[in-house]
């Protein structure tokens, strides 16, 4: 006799969301294995995709990724010693570090203070790069992983994920993604060539990323919110400026670096630095100095928009971003004008505005 067939019939495959799942995962994995076929070195973007082959093989295998957010405390308590423990072991590593290894701040003589800050600049043991691994690694993933949990927690709870849980999963599932994929540009920012590794980068990248960027994942579980279509499309669409900003801008000012007779941005108006290095004046980096960070501001908001107005805890990331980016750019200055000095100057009374046209 032939099996039931119909709604009765058992699910396979995880039901609708295994299948909604499969639906994305299966031409992504092939498009993915099919450009990274033609690229030359190993990206880091493969350790995303390494993780949700594993995470897809356990949660078959019977792994309850559900239970996970019962367990985000323990957890947290644990990445939290864990980058105390691991940030001893890089200051005491700093001690037997030859002067040329160390970091130009973090090393002022205060233990506490140089801790905090860390001493040197980019400790490895045989090729092994901490600070570049931890930069990339555990933060990001712990943070699509810990979001994905959540997911599969309010589809058990409620029958299926909500709306607003699906947009901010994809939404920073994208934004975590192309920092992967894009993982070489990591390697310019002040993180990697002027902040030593100590305790602030170990924490932020192990514990603070995964544990506090996923705030409103973790809000939504709790707080279901309504989300309408009209409502969706536009948060969508405030998701999309921002990222056309970010990208638009990181990739403009990346090319230039590496090669700034390309036909992409050959045509952009410069300034000569003494260095020999060129400032770009026009394009992105003529509408204010960090146009990147002003696309990051708006996915932010995009991020905190799907969890209502009801609560200020899901706009914590946005303030604390809002904070960190004004500080890091207010230290972003300081090292260009010591390093670019009077061509520094120029661009700042070219291009007025820091971060937001007309505002600041
Ligand atoms: N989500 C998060 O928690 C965080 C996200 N970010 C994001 O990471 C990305 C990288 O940020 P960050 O490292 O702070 O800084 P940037 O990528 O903005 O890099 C700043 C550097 O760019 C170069 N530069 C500045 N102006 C110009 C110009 N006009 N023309 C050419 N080069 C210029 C200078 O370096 P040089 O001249 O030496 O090349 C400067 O030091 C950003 O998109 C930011 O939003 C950053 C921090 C935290
Ligand atoms: C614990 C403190 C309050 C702050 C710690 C700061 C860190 C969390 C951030 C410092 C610079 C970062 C960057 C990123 C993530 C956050 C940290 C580690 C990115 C990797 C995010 C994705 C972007 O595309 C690139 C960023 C580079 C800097």
């Amino acid at each position: 006799m032939a099996p039931p067939q119909g709604p009765r019939a058992p699910l396979e495959f995880g039901g609708p969301l295994g299948a909604a799942a499969l639906l994305l995962l299966l031409p992504a994995t092939m498009f993915h294995l099919l450009l990274a076929a033609r690229s030359g070195p190993a990206r880091l973007f493969q350790a995303l995709v390494l993780t949700a082959l594993l995470v897809g093989l356990g949660v078959s295998a019977g792994l309850p990724l559900g239970a996970l957010p019962e367990m985000l405390l323990p957890l947290a308590f644990v990445a939290t010693l864990t980058a105390f423990i691991f940030s001893l072991f890089l200051y005491m590593k700093a001690q037997v570090a030859p002067v040329s290894a160390l970091a130009p701040g973090g090393n002022s003589g205060n233990p506490i203070y140089d801790f905090f800050l860390g001493r040197e600049l980019n400790p490895r043991i045989c090729f092994f790069d901490f600070k570049y691994f931890c930069e990339l690694r555990p933060g990001l993933i712990g943070w699509v992983l810990i979001n994905l949990a959540l997911l599969v927690k309010e589809a058990e709870l409620r029958g299926s994920p909500s709306l607003a849980m699906w947009l901010v999963n994809g939404f920073q599932l994208l934004y975590v993604g192309d920092a992967l994929w894009h993982e070489e540009a990591v390697l310019t920012t002040m993180d990697i060539t002027h902040d030593g590794f100590g305790f602030m980068l170990a924490f932020g990248d192990i514990a603070w990323v995964p544990f506090t960027y996923s705030l409103q994942a973790q809000f939504l579980l709790r707080h279901p919110q309504p989300l309408g279509l009209p409502m969706a499309s536009a948060i969508c669409l405030i998701n999309a400026i921002g990222y056309y900003i970010f990208r638009g801008a990181n990739s403009q000012k990346n090319t230039f670096r590496k090669n700034p007779s390309d036909p992409k941005v050959a045509g952009l108006e410069t300034i000569s630095t003494a260095t020999g290095r060129k400032l770009l004046v026009s394009g992105w980096w003529g509408m204010v100095r960090h146009p990147n960070y002003l696309g990051d501001l708006i996915m932010a908001l995009a991020w905190s928009l799907p969890c209502g107005v009801s609560h200020l805890l899901p706009y914590f990331y946005l303030l604390y971003f809002t904070a960190l980016l004004v500080h890091r750019e207010a230290r972003d200055e300081r090292q260009c004008l010591q390093k670019y000095g009077l061509a520094w100057q120029e661009y700042c009374r070219r291009v007025p505005y820091r971060i937001m046209p007309y505002v600041y």
